[in-house]
């Protein structure tokens, strides 16, 4: 696997250690079974759509390794408030550090700013990060298909429920689509990028879609740029949508999700 994800994937397993070192996985399994504030993820975009509204998960990311540095004025905190004023539905917030220049304190302070649910985006391949993840106040994991085994999936879905918090489960083509359906979660992400070479493609989600069962919420994910993108994805059913790059390069984050959506 010389591609980047495997790249991002080892680098995790050094991340872990470390952070095992510091903090033992009891300790903050303490800290995190104490928070009783959990958010609805997965209900806050059920409400959405049943509104006949789009759900729209919103992210914050400073860069990525496909883009490099996306947005110099970076200030979780503020682009929160701004998502929230203007009527995202949820955050996803980057927590890996050496790829997308995110941290845990970017989640603290954009979870602190608003009252929405929080996605950690993050590539998790131990339990420790759930567990964290919680610690830190998010509201929902993400688990990347490409990332993990059937029996990991099952596990890792199964720790984030105990811990009240709801799974994003994310494929990119139709043999892990196979995969994600034997999760509980009614979350499915479809990523529009390759997580191994970062191509985007739309059609991508489209090709996928014929093969989901309708109890199954489809989350079209990555490359959502322009209204033409967000009607075509209406046009096929899919409601909620989940985007970083388009608001991150916008100055004010919230009015770009608004003009986004101006039509919906
Ligand atoms: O910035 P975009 O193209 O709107 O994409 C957002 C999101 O889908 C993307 O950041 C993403 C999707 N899956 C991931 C997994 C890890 C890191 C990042 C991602």
């Amino acid at each position: 696997m010389n591609d980047i994800l495997a790249k991002i994937l080892d680098t995790k397993k050094i991340e872990i250690s470390t952070a095992r070192q510091m903090r033992s996985e009891a300790d903050l399994l303490r800290e995190a079974k104490s928070r009783k504030d959990v958010r609805g993820f997965a209900r806050a975009i059920e409400e959405k759509i049943a509104q006949g509204k789009p759900g729209i998960i919103a992210e914050i990311k400073k860069a990525s390794p496909s883009r490099g540095v996306i947005r110099k004025h970076f200030v979780p905190s503020e682009i929160a408030a701004s998502y929230a004023a203007y009527g995202a539905t949820c955050l996803s917030v980057l927590t890996d550090i050496q790829f997308f220049q995110g941290s845990y304190d970017h989640l603290r302070q954009a979870r602190a700013a608003c009252s929405l649910p929080v996605l950690r985006k993050d590539f998790i391949i131990d339990p420790y990060q759930i567990i964290h993840a919680r610690a830190l106040g998010a509201d929902c994991v993400l688990l990347i298909v490409a990332a993990l085994s059937p029996h990991q999936l099952r596990e890792f879905e199964e720790i984030a429920i105990e811990l009240g918090m709801d799974v994003l489960v994310e494929i990119h083509d139709r043999a892990e689509l196979d995969v994600a359906l034997e999760l509980h979660t009614p979350l499915l992400g479809i990523n529009n990028r390759n997580l191994r070479s970062f191509e985007t493609s739309l059609q991508n989600t489209l090709d996928l879609l014929p093969a989901v069962p309708p109890h199954k919420r489809v989350i079209t994910e990555s490359g959502i740029l322009k209204a033409d993108d967000v009607a075509l994805m209406r046009q096929h059913k899919v409601d909620a949508f989940l985007i970083g790059e388009a608001f991150m390069r916008a100055k004010e984050p919230g009015v770009a999700l608004r003009d986004l959506f101006a039509a919906e």
